[in-house]
This record gives structure tokens, C-alpha cells and sequence, in this order.
């Protein structure tokens, strides 16, 4: 291994959310479940953002005007999960006339973090060339970071066609990768500590003055929370504060979604499109 071992049990404690969950793998499973029904219900129309197997990404529309187009990407570490997982996400979604995007990603240790960060801008400078209007870019956990680093990037230094969001959210979100070299993810993420920084929002400028909001669970660790509180001091012009969300832990805190949507929609005066 390149690196030193920095394993340390307490910081990887704190950022194994399952450990203060005792039912996480149920809801894990009834995320899958849910999905599945709801894939069953009303099949999302399936898109390509490129060539490889998992750059790919579900379509759900909802049935009268479109107020505006949420993507969301998922977490697990950047190491588990593909869209299909997280379909049960889009019928509140979609029935707060939401058009929900979901993208799938590699994993790592097949590819590296800076891989996947280059899926997620591909993915998303293509759901904005596709769909015109108000553009949100959600994620939970590792995905969080992912929406975070939507939020800070030079579309023009990626070669990418300018992207404008509306706002961006991240729930229970990743924004200073550096503890996380300490814990059992740093096998499969391989980050130096220079890597870790030139991917940790924390340490980046927004490149977006649209909101973020950068929301957690109340009953989170320590951690998850100064996360939060390290993305919304390093970008105080967009990130209004940590929103912590009472009652919610990290299993259950992607429920809030919609609320959270339609509040920042709410502050940009997002109408729904002609
Ligand atoms: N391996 C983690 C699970 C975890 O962190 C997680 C699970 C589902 C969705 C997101 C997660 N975390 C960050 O992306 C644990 O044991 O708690």
C-alpha cells in the first residue's frame, strides 16, 4: 500500500452511520424493496450520460407541469449502490411536480474518487443540456459530496458546457475527505493527503451563487454534523447555516428530500415552466 496505515477505530466509528443505527440494514432492504415497486409502478425512461455500463441514469416525469428537474445521486461510500436503489425517492418528488433524475456512478476501488467526481459533472452538464428550467442537484452522504463538487466546478476548465443550477442539496453530506483516510474506506478510496483536499468542497470556492443547503440528521454523529458545519463556514455566501433535521438519522434523513427541494425552489422563486 502507497500509504501509511492511518486506520483510527474512533474516527472510523463516528463515520459508520450503522453503528448508531441498530435497524440500518432493514431500511437498506426496504430501500431496495421500495424501489423496486415503485420501477414496477411506472417505469423511469433510462438514459445514457456516456459510454460505460454505469453511466446511466432514470427519468421519472411527473404527470402535469414541470416546476423543475432534481438530480439526485446517491451515497455508500462512493463503494456501493446504483440508481435503481433510490427510485423510492421519486413519488413524493415527483408529486410536488418535480421531474427526478437518479444517476448511477462506478465504484471505487474499480475507479478512482476523481473518476466518479467526473461522472457526476458529465451526468449532470447532460440533464441540463436535455431538460430546460430550474436545475437542483441533490445527494445523500457520499453523494452530497458529489452534489457539493457540482456546485464548485469550472465547467469550462472540465470542458463541459456551462451548467446553471438553481440550488444544490446535501443531506448527511461528505465536504472534508481528510478523517475519512482514517478509516476502513481508505483501502478502496486510496487518497493522499493532497488528493483528499482537491476533492473536499470544504476546500474548494463555490462556483455557483444559488443556495446549498447543507442539511443533517439531528441524531447523526458528531462528525456528519461538522461536516456540514465545515461546508457551511468555508462557503457562508451559500450555505445558510447547518439545517439539522429533527428526528432523522442517517437512514432516514433522504425522506426529508422534498421538503428541502421545495424550499430552496421556494427562496429562487422557481415557477413551474411554460
Ligand atoms: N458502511 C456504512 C454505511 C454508510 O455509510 C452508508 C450507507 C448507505 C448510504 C450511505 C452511506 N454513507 C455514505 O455514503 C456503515 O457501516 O455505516
Amino acid at each position: 500500500m502507497p500509504f501509511p496505515d492511518l486506520f483510527d477505530a474512533a474516527t472510523n466509528d463516528a463515520y459508520m452511520p450503522s453503528r448508531r443505527v441498530p435497524d440500518a440494514d432493514a431500511l437498506v432492504a426496504a430501500w431496495a424493496r421500495n424501489s423496486a415497486a415503485v420501477r414496477e409502478a411506472c417505469a423511469p425512461q433510462q438514459l445514457a450520460y456516456g459510454a460505460g455500463e454505469h453511466e446511466r441514469l432514470d427519468v421519472f416525469s411527473p404527470e402535469g407541469a414541470v416546476r423543475a428537474t432534481l438530480l439526485f445521486i446517491h451515497g455508500g461510500y462512493w463503494q456501493a449502490f446504483y440508481k435503481d436503489t433510490f427510485s423510492y425517492l421519486a413519488p413524493p418528488l415527483l408529486g410536488a411536480g418535480l421531474r427526478v433524475a437518479i444517476i448511477s456512478y462506478d465504484l471505487t476501488p474499480a475507479v478512482t474518487l476523481s473518476r466518479i467526481v467526473d461522472q457526476a459533472r458529465r451526468a449532470t452538464a447532460f440533464v441540463a443540456a436535455q431538460f430546460a428550467g430550474p436545475l437542483v442537484v441533490a445527494g445523500h452522504s457520499a453523494g452530497g459530496h458529489l452534489a457539493a463538487m457540482i456546485h464548485a466546478t469550472d465547467w469550462a476548465a472540465e470542458g463541459l458546457p456551462g451548467v446553471t443550477l438553481a440550488g444544490g442539496v446535501g443531506i448527511s453530506g461528505l465536504y472534508d475527505l481528510g478523517p475519512l483516510r482514517r478509516t476502513e474506506l481508505q483501502p478502496a478510496l486510496q487518497l493522499s493527503e493532497k488528493e483528499a483536499r482537491a476533492l473536499s468542497p470544504a476546500f474548494l470556492h463555490p462556483t455557483s451563487a444559488a443556495p446549498f443547503i447543507a442539511a443533517v440528521g439531528a441524531d447523526e454523529s458528531a462528525a456528519f454534523l461538522g461536516q456540514s458545519l465545515a461546508l457551511a463556514q468555508a462557503w457562508p455566501g451559500v450555505v445558510g447555516g447547518v439545517r439539522q433535521l429533527p428526528g432523522r438519522h442517517h437512514f432516514d434523513a433522504p425522506d426529508e428530500l422534498p421538503r428541502l427541494a421545495l424550499e430552496l425552489l421556494g427562496q429562487n422563486g422557481g415557477t413551474p415552466d411554460p
